[in-house]
């Protein structure tokens, strides 16, 4: 019997609506399996060997470089039973926050409602995980490209099924959050209204000098005490799994989609340890910012935690500290519209031979987010975040720069209430051409911010979720002689196609180029099922 699409909406395809939720009789099929001595299925695991092919380089006495291919064969193990898995936001009544719960209520129920333009229906669209395809293949008759929805590649969580609850410091039940933040269609507000107003954010950690003053008049939904304790680590710890708990879940994934914070600076003998972090937090340390003593909590409560605003949340010791508990982390600010564009068109222009001189990068906005960033030291955080996206770009292109030379980048973001959550972006690209020429390209980008953070939200969850399931061991090559499975690197640098500053390993380099984290992402997830990376190189259509 063929597949029972559930929540059929016409998929040209036979996809379902973004769900690509194919089941029989209930259970979520594989779309496809592979076919290889390297790829072994049970009904729990899927085992795969893979060949992971890099090239080594060494620089000779004469200055020349050796180029040696290597190669490393890595077992992978992915289990397949997805379980119930919630999500838990921290900042939960912020527009992000309502905006993506209520994306996700309008999914599960299937909603159309009418706007100006003509009725819209609920869709995943800005989730690479449910939005976009990879090729599998190509058809061994014809040559046609096959291509999958993302989200069939390895068994992953459907968003539909999320349990979602969460944090605010601002008492605000859901339904009256998602009026405050002014971002969805009235219509659609009206059919998830009931269903919302039953979410209230649990309280939560305040310490106000680590947010704008402006933030003030909410707080009215905050733990005792404006410093870090272990009261409040305990309490975070306590709520997850209650959460858990009453909704008898297999998983948590936490996400700080609060206000930015200032940096914290970074101090020894206080954050710069997981030892010294504990104390920090016992002793009430006043540079411990509420959103790392949310990572300490979900460290401490093995809940995947991942930070979706630009502040140094991940400390020294509270890398350390995921470390030495094997819990996942992953962060830095989602990249949502304006530096998802620099980091596509900077990689492109670079790649392309043109020698960028000059990037101006301004906007406005008129959110809740955008009166906190009017405080200085929460900008100066953004301003960070939003300024080094270039650089790995920069530094790969010796060609076009000499060392340390970087295109002149000023970021300025500015307060403008009267344009709510469509945040205005202004871009000028400058750039010299052949012979002395130069191009510019000026952006106007109108974004929608919640509507486009939300699906990278969601995106985190479901990709950190999946690497709970993925554990490797390498038989031979560079690293070999791991006798058991384990877990990939705590600091998830795999997500960093959705950050615009992303955490990777201690003392491993930064990828900011958009192109190249979206391939990392894809050809791990194929590696796991024993696929290799897709080459493009399409030899079987260019030799014969
Ligand atoms: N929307 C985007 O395009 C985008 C992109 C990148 C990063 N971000 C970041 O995501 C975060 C959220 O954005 P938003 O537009 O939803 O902002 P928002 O101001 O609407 O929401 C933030 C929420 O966090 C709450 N909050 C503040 N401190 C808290 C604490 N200690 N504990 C719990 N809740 C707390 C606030 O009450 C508010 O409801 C911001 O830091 C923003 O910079 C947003
Ligand atoms: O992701 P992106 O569009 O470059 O960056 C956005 C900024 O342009 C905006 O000013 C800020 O309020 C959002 O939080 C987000 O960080």
């Amino acid at each position: 019997m063929a597949p029972h699409a559930e929540h059929t909406n016409g998929y040209a395809n036979g996809y379902t609506n973004g769900t690509n939720h194919a089941t029989e009789n209930g259970v979520k099929t594989d779309l496809f399996t592979v076919d290889s001595p390297n790829v072994v299925y049970t009904d729990d695991e899927i085992k795969s060997k893979y060949i992971y092919r890099t090239t080594s380089v060494a620089q000779g006495a004469n200055g020349k470089y050796v180029a040696t291919p290597r190669e490393t064969v890595y077992d992978f193990k992915v289990e397949r039973k997805v379980g119930k898995v919630g999500m838990m936001l921290v900042g939960w009544g912020g527009n992000n926050g309502t905006t993506v719960t209520a994306g996700i209520i309008a999914n599960r129920r299937g909603l159309a409602w009418d706007t100006r333009e003509g009725p819209r229906a609920a869709n995943y669209f800005g989730s690479v995980v449910m939005g976009s395809t990879m090729k599998l293949g190509t058809e061994s008759k014809t040559g046609k490209e096959i291509n999958i929805p993302f989200h069939d590649v390895l068994p992953m969580v459907h968003p539909n099924d999320l349990v979602i609850g969460g944090w605010d410091i601002s008492s605000m039940n859901l339904a009256q959050a998602m009026d405050r933040a002014a971002v969805l269609e009235p219509t659609l507000k009206a059919m998830v209204k009931k269903e919302m107003a039953e979410m209230k954010p649990l309280p939560s950690p305040y310490y106000p000098d680590f947010i704008a003053a402006n933030q003030g008049d909410r707080a009215d939904n905050v733990l005792e005490g404006s410093k870090a304790c272990m009261a409040h680590v305990e309490k975070i710890r306590k709520d997850i799994r209650d959460f858990k708990e009453a909704n008898a879940l297999d998983k948590v994934i936490v996400q700080w989609t609060a206000n930015t914070e200032r940096y914290a600076d970074i101090i020894e003998g206080v954050n710069d340890t997981a030892d010294n972090l504990i104390k920090a937090v016992e002793s009430g340390h006043e540079e411990v910012s509420p959103s790392t003593v949310f990572a300490v909590a979900c460290i401490l409560e093995n809940a995947p935690f991942i930070n979706g605003s630009p502040q140094n949340t991940f400390v020294p010791g509270a890398i350390e500290l995921a470390e030495k508990h094997g819990a996942f982390v992953g962060g830095d600010d989602f990249k949502s519209g304006q530096t998802k564009m620099k980091s596509a068109l900077v990689d492109f222009m670079i790649n392309a031979g043109i020698k960028l001189t000059s990037i101006a990068s301004y906007n406005h906005l008129g959110n809740n987010d955008g009166m906190n960033l009017s405080s200085q030291k929460q900008f100066r955080s953004k301003e960070i975040s939003k300024s080094n996206v270039v650089d790995d770009m920069v530094e790969a292109n010796n060609i076009l720069y000499k060392p340390g030379e970087h295109p002149n980048h000023t970021v300025v973001i500015k307060y403008m209430p009267a344009v709510g959550d469509n945040k205005r972006a202004l871009d000028e690209y400058y750039a010299e051409i052949f012979m002395g020429g130069h191009q510019t390209i000026s952006l106007f980008n109108v974004c929608e911010d919640s509507l486009l953070a939300s699906p990278l939200i969601i995106d985190l969850v479901l990709i950190a979720e999946m690497m709970t399931r993925i554990s490797w061991k390498a038989e031979a090559g560079d690293g070999a002689n791991t006798k058991d499975y384990k877990g990939f690197h705590s600091v998830l640098s795999i997500l960093s196609y959705m950050l615009k500053a992303p955490l990777t390993p201690p003392g491993t380099p930064v990828v900011n180029a958009l192109a190249k984290q979206r391939g990392a992402l894809t050809n791990i997830f194929r590696a796991c099922v024993g696929l290799q990376p897709e080459s493009d190189m399409t030899l079987e259509h260019k030799l014969f």
